[in-house]
């Protein structure tokens, strides 16, 4: 089926979509900044709006029955710009969203298809590819060109390709596009993700670390050695899959540590960190699940290059993340909690001083689905479309 007859009667080229499709999205183009790494959009929404019709942007979602696909279609239905014309689903393929998911039974959709009947392209100008690490590669080489793509998985957020055969026990499929992805935290990679056609967006525990700790190894605050990451998620971070052990009785009333010795997020962020220090960076990082759905909280131990102290870290951060929307720095003392981002695209964080002399605490809190996944993804696709980077992204945390 193609996606223009899933589409059915809701037509966004009636509201006046250029014709040309996924080739004309360079040329709509609105070029929103006047430097490329400077922070989010004090340009007139007005001027954008007048140029850029209402759902002008046609979306397509690959892996839309996970909880990350339906998390891009929960934040699409209040962007003004992005409509979806195309989604996909494998064991729930042929399938409406409402009835994989009840809480977006409202959003009049294309039913789901299964990728391999997704030939059709010609109604999709930008894919966000919500599928699972080592089905993306393949999947994406075959896609049209001329589309823009944020894959939410890990396929393409290692450089080096020999670090993804090893730790993703597979060999790369897609070594030439490999060279192209730009890798998708926001804050930090801002100018190249706003001219880059394949974005690779970041892990859920990646984001909520290297946002802190980029910054801070970049300006040499902080020693780029001992750094101790014991970071904590909720359930919906291994996806909607059925599996034993994220059943329930397995989960509630306990939380446990998996991938002590070496988890695949490892390398990636070591890759970010060693880009900031400009030097080789090892980390002690050990995961935990949490019996929460969402949420996400990295608690980092960390020592202080000499003559810095826990309050120049809190400055810098402070600085850094000044005119940032998603992030938020709080006040001394203050701590972040999950349940302050969640449903949110906010990173919280803060710094400590521990009782240890020379070592300071920082805690850092995502909601793992929103700036640990879809709403980054968002944030990256409104940048590379030259649309105001906060579009369709701002929901408040939900509390309590
Ligand atoms: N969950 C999270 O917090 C985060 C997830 N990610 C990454 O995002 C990606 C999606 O994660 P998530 O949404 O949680 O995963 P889910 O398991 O919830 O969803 C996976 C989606 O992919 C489809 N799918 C599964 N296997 C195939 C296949 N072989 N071919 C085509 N489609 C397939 C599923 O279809 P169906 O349901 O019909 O079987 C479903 O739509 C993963 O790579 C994940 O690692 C990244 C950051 C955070
Ligand atoms: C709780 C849980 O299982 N979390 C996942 C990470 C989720 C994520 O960010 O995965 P990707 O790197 O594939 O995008 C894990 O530990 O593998």
């Amino acid at each position: 089926m193609s996606s223009a007859a899933a589409y059915g009667s809701i037509c966004f080229g009636q509201r006046g979509f250029p014709k040309g499709g996924a080739k004309s999205s360079k040329a709509r183009k609105l070029h929103v900044r006047d430097t490329a790494a400077s922070a989010p959009q004090s340009l007139s929404f007005a001027k954008i709006k007048a140029q850029m019709p209402e759902k002008t942007v046609r979306i397509g979602v690959l892996g839309a029955s996970g909880y990350t696909g339906s998390e891009i279609v929960r934040l699409l239905a209040n962007h003004p710009y992005f409509g979806i014309t195309l989604m996909t689903a494998d064991r729930k393929a042929g399938q409406s969203i409402g009835s994989v998911f009840p809480h977006l039974a409202t959003q009049h959709l294309p039913d789901m298809i299964a990728v391999n009947d997704a030939d059709d392209f010609s109604n999709v100008d930008a894919v966000f590819c919500c599928l699972p690490h080592g089905t993306t590669q393949e999947i994406i080489k075959a896609l049209p060109k001329g589309l823009k793509i944020v894959d939410l998985s890990a396929d393409f957020r290692l450089r080096d390709i020999n670090e993804y055969e090893k730790w993703y026990g597979q060999p790369h499929r897609a070594a030439e596009l490999q060279k192209e992805a730009v890798y998708g935290l926001t804050e930090i990679y801002r100018s190249e993700i706003q001219d880059a056609r394949l974005v690779a967006n970041p892990g859920c525990y990646p984001t909520s670390i290297q946002l802190p700790l980029a910054p801070l190894i970049k300006a040499n605050l902080i020693e780029i050695k001992n750094i101790i990451i014991d970071a904590k998620s909720g359930v919906s971070g291994a996806g909607r899959g059925a599996k034993e052990a994220n059943l329930y009785t397995e989960i509630a009333e306990g939380i446990h540590s998996y991938g002590v010795t070496g988890h695949r997020h490892v390398p990636e962020i070591e890759q970010g960190l060693s880009e900031a220090a400009n030097s080789g960076v090892i980390v002690s990082f050990t995961p935990h699940l949490m019996p929460m759905s969402r949420g996400m909280q990295s608690t980092i131990y960390v020592e202080l290059a000499p003559g810095v102290s826990v309050e120049d870290l809190h400055q810098h951060l402070g600085i850094f993340y000044e005119n940032e929307e998603f992030v938020v720095l709080l006040k001394e003392k203050e701590v972040p909690h999950t349940r302050h981002v969640r449903g949110s695209n906010y990173c919280i964080m803060n710094v400590f001083p521990d009782r240890i002399p020379g070592r300071a605490k920082i805690i850092s809190v995502i909601d793992n689905l929103v700036k640990g996944a879809s709403g980054q993804a968002l944030q990256n696709l409104n940048l590379m479309m030259g649309i105001p980077e906060n579009t369709g992204l701002g929901y408040m945390p939900l509390f309590p």
